[in-house]
């Protein structure tokens, strides 16, 4: 025999019911022996409620009442509910005349939910010619008197199931009403909290069923709340005990109580979906899984209540006196936390209940409080619990740091000693994003990253492609998934939750809106992301100003612009505070030699103690493109500044290259990373622009360019013999000091020198340490390109999205 049990959603009018019927059917034409237990139908039992509670607050409940008996019989004119409508008529009219109703009034209230559910399927199934028989389960369960939430009496209970289904030849299925059951003087009581489901248990159990299963509207037991968390994994194979965990903890498809039964005798629960035939569901059973599940629950319906005061250091008694209260009052606790100095006790209760154990505790306190040794008793409605089952202490600082990481701070937490569960309270509005940061980080599934582009020219549109090239290759072999959310421009920006694909720029042009940074932020908050970042990649110092407010909001930030770290020194520190408060990062490897691992190892060098002394080299790209072309070449110089800027190694306007801007800049990124304290102008940097060709548009500089042909013929000519022109930065003198001395300038060396022999668009950067001595660290390689400098910023993404 198989317990089949529907609830209120499976049997909901429309393709609900009909589809509970070609279940049962399928199931009598395979042979299977079955039993099947109902729910009330849809909506009906909250239906109910609210009209009982309109009754007694003498607010006009009849047109409710109306649609109510219109929903029961709307599909099905020819089945009658003639009695049972009366019976709530009367039952209604009492409640408002008598403006209240008892515990037993609200029972017999409700079980007209199960009994009409039970009576139409019973009908419908009849109608199909397959042998159906109502059966009304308070002939069966019997219970003592405690309405509301009746205990079944099992020997009476169990007698009068095997007698009753003794009488079918296991041809004809008993329907049977879930929830309701009656006490031994034969009065309507109620299963309570997932009634139904204990119902089905309870059968299960009396009648040695080999399998109970549990028809809902969803596929299984997720790994969390599919509606919360997309990730969500169905969960395949539980233990009871686990099963149990999940049950406490606010998975709302079991109830504690519905398992033990089972437990007792061993039957297997499958949860599955009435709407889907081809899951498998998930299965219950005593058997445990080495491994564990893990697993994310709510309880959403809770507050946290706080009770605060010196004068509970040391005292005894405190928790005594607060919980003794509390029972006194029936008001149960769910999750305690307490600090070791006992300066505070938070708790958790229903929600329901707060305001009154508030006043319960300020009553119990009075002299406390008076004596101003306790000095605050609050309550916070607006939280959510959430339960990672299967989680224990040892791994735990894992979604925990990814938590403070994106900005959500627990308010509480605690574990269990012996199991494997810790709680955590959070804001109610943070919840979201909290279940979303934890699932990532405790499943095996990938991590979301999300990512908002600002810029998309050279660098960062090649940024985007390879990363939208990339990232399903990342995503087998890092568990990292690359969400570009935002790709925005000066003026507009594109927004995708789910991430953009290869068709951006259409859509950046045809849907793209105009923008404030704060709508960003806005839809990051709004659409609960996590592990956010925002990477620069304009050349203006206009976005740099946003920078802070990102990463109060919780942004890591990556940069290929230079400006944010070279702008004035107390911005610079300001910036670095922010990141440290906030737990945030700020990766710009690119700033210097574009893709070439150089401030990496600057940094190591430095944080390891090793004294470097000077920092020497080619430190532009399309300088020295420009330079070593031009000097190896015999060709104007306009010729061949206009072949770097085709070559995208030029800043968008190339005078930042040409008046030294950029080199200066890329030497003081490096003083600061050794802690030198020097500002921009401190720098002596040798402008290569003539002063008539200095102001004015981009446009115009680029349609003289021949004029600076002269000029440079003449450098070039005036030079030793073997000799070749460099564009160098040199940072050099005591760097032990509050400031180095950065000087940036062209200059001839011997072409057989290693600096007359870079090639291309090639960086050198030749470091000098004590360690080292007179032969530098040298670093060469592509100092610019749209293609390297992309390649970087992409690895300082994955940087962060690693180290999570
Ligand atoms: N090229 C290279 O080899 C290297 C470049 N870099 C750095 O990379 C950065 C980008 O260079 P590149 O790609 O050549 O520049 P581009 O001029 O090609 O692109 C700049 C992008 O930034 C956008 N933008 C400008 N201002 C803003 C703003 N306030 N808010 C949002 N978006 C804005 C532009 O939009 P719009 O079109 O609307 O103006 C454009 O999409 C520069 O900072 C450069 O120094 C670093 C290392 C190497
Ligand atoms: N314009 C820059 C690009 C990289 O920072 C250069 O030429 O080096």
């Amino acid at each position: 025999m198989k317990i089949l049990k529907f609830g209120g959603k499976s049997l909901a009018n429309g393709k609900g019911v009909h589809t509970v019927i070609d279940i049962i059917g399928d199931k009598i034409k395979k042979g299977e022996k079955i039993t099947v237990v109902l729910s009330a139908r849809g909506n009906t039992t909250n239906e109910l409620e609210e009209i009982l509670e309109k009754a007694r607050n003498n607010e006009g409940y009849q047109e409710q009442l109306k649609a109510f008996k219109q929903y029961q019989v709307s599909d099905f004119r020819d089945i009658a509910f003639d009695e049972e409508f009366e019976n709530l008529d009367k039952l209604f009219e009492g409640v408002s005349l008598l403006k209240d109703y008892s515990k037993r009034i609200k029972d017999q209230v409700l079980s007209y939910g199960e009994v009409m559910s039970a009576k139409l399927v019973t009908q419908l199934l009849q109608q199909k010619n397959i042998k159906a028989n109502y059966t009304d389960s308070r002939t069966l369960i019997i219970t003592d008197g405690q309405f509301g939430d009746a205990q079944p009496l099992n020997t009476l209970s169990k007698e009068n199931v095997i007698d009753h289904f003794g009488k079918y030849n296991g041809s004809t299925v008993n329907v049977v009403t879930g929830f309701i059951a009656s006490n031994t003087k034969n009065e309507t009581t109620t299963l309570g909290r997932n009634g139904s489901n204990y119902t089905a248990s309870l059968l299960a159990n009396y009648l040695d069923a080999e399998e109970l299963q549990n028809f809902t509207h969803v596929d299984g037991i997720y790994t969390a709340n599919p509606d919360l968390v997309p990730e969500a994994k169905k969960i395949e194979k539980l233990s009871f005990e686990e099963a149990n965990e999940l049950a406490y903890f606010g998975a709302n498809i079991l109830h504690a109580k519905t398992i033990i039964p089972l437990i007792e005798k061993n039957i297997p629960l499958r949860i599955l979906n009435t709407f889907n035939d081809q899951n498998n569901g998930t299965l219950i059973t005593s058997e445990t899984n080495k491994k564990g599940i893990k697993s994310l629950s709510v309880l959403d319906d809770v507050a946290l209540v706080y009770l605060e005061g010196r004068g509970l250091l040391g005292k005894i008694g405190i928790d005594a006196r607060i919980f003794r209260a509390l029972a006194h009052k029936n008001i149960s606790v769910s999750i305690i936390s307490q600090g070791s100095s006992e300066r505070g006790i938070g708790f958790v209760v229903d929600a329901d209940k707060a305001k009154e154990a508030k006043v319960i505790l300020e009553k119990e306190f009075e002299v406390d409080v008076h004596q101003q040794d306790v000095s605050k008793i609050s309550i916070d409605q607006e939280v959510s619990v959430i339960s990672i089952i299967g989680q224990d202490l040892s791994t735990f600082h894992k979604p925990y740091n990814a938590l403070i990481k994106n900005q959500v701070v627990p308010l509480l937490f605690n574990n269990t000693i012996t199991g494997k569960n810790v709680s955590l309270v959070v804001k109610q509005h943070q919840l979201h994003r909290a279940l979303n940061v934890i699932h990532g980080e405790i499943f095996d599934i990938s991590k979301k990253i999300n990512i908002a582009i600002f810029g998309h020219g050279l660098v960062g549109g090649t940024l985007i492609d390879q990363i939208l090239q990339s990232r399903t290759q990342i995503e087998k072999r890092k568990d990292i998934n690359l969400n570009l959310f935002v790709v925005a421009n000066s003026q507009k920006v594109l927004f995708d939750k789910n991430g953009v694909d290869t068709e951006w720029k259409t859509k950046l042009k045809e849907e793209g809106e105009p923008y404030e940074v704060k709508d960003i932020i806005q839809f990051a908050k709004d659409n609960h992301l996590e592990n956010l970042i925002a990477v620069d990649n304009t050349a203006s110092i206009d976005f740099t100003k946003h920078y802070i407010d990102l990463v109060n909001h919780g942004f890591d930030l990556v940069s290929s612009n230079k400006i944010a770290n070279t702008l004035g020194f107390d911005f610079y520190k300001k910036l670095r505070t922010e990141l440290e408060e906030n737990q945030k990062q700020y990766l710009y490897e690119t700033n210097v030699g574009a893709g070439l691992p150089l401030i990496d190892t600057i940094k190591l060098l430095h944080l390891s103690g090793e004294n470097i002394t000077r920092i020497k080299g080619v430190f532009s790209g399309s300088l020295s493109y420009l330079f070593n072309t031009f000097s190896n070449e015999e060709r104007p110089f306009s010729e061949v500044l206009q072949e770097a800027i085709d070559k995208g190694f030029t800043e968008p306007d190339p005078r930042e290259d040409l008046c030294g801007n950029d080199v200066g800049r890329k030497l003081l990124i490096l003083a600061r990373e050794l802690d030198l304290c020097n500002e921009f102008e401190d720098i002596n940097i040798h402008n290569l622009i003539p002063e008539n060709l200095r102001e004015g548009e981009v446009d115009t500089f680029l349609s003289r360019l021949k004029e600076l042909d002269e000029v440079f013929q003449n450098v070039k000519e005036d030079q030793k013999p073997n000799h070749v022109l460099r564009y160098i930065g040199d940072l050099w003198g005591d760097l032990s000091q509050e400031k180095g001395n950065l000087d940036v300038k062209l200059v001839s060396v011997a072409q057989s020198s290693p600096l007359g022999q870079v090639k291309g668009s090639d960086s050198i950067f030749e470091i000098y340490t004590e360690s080292y001595g007179e032969q530098p660290i040298v670093i060469q390689g592509a100092g610019a390109g749209a293609a390297v400098t992309a390649r970087g910023v992409f690895g300082d993404i994955l940087r962060l999205a690693e180290r999570g």
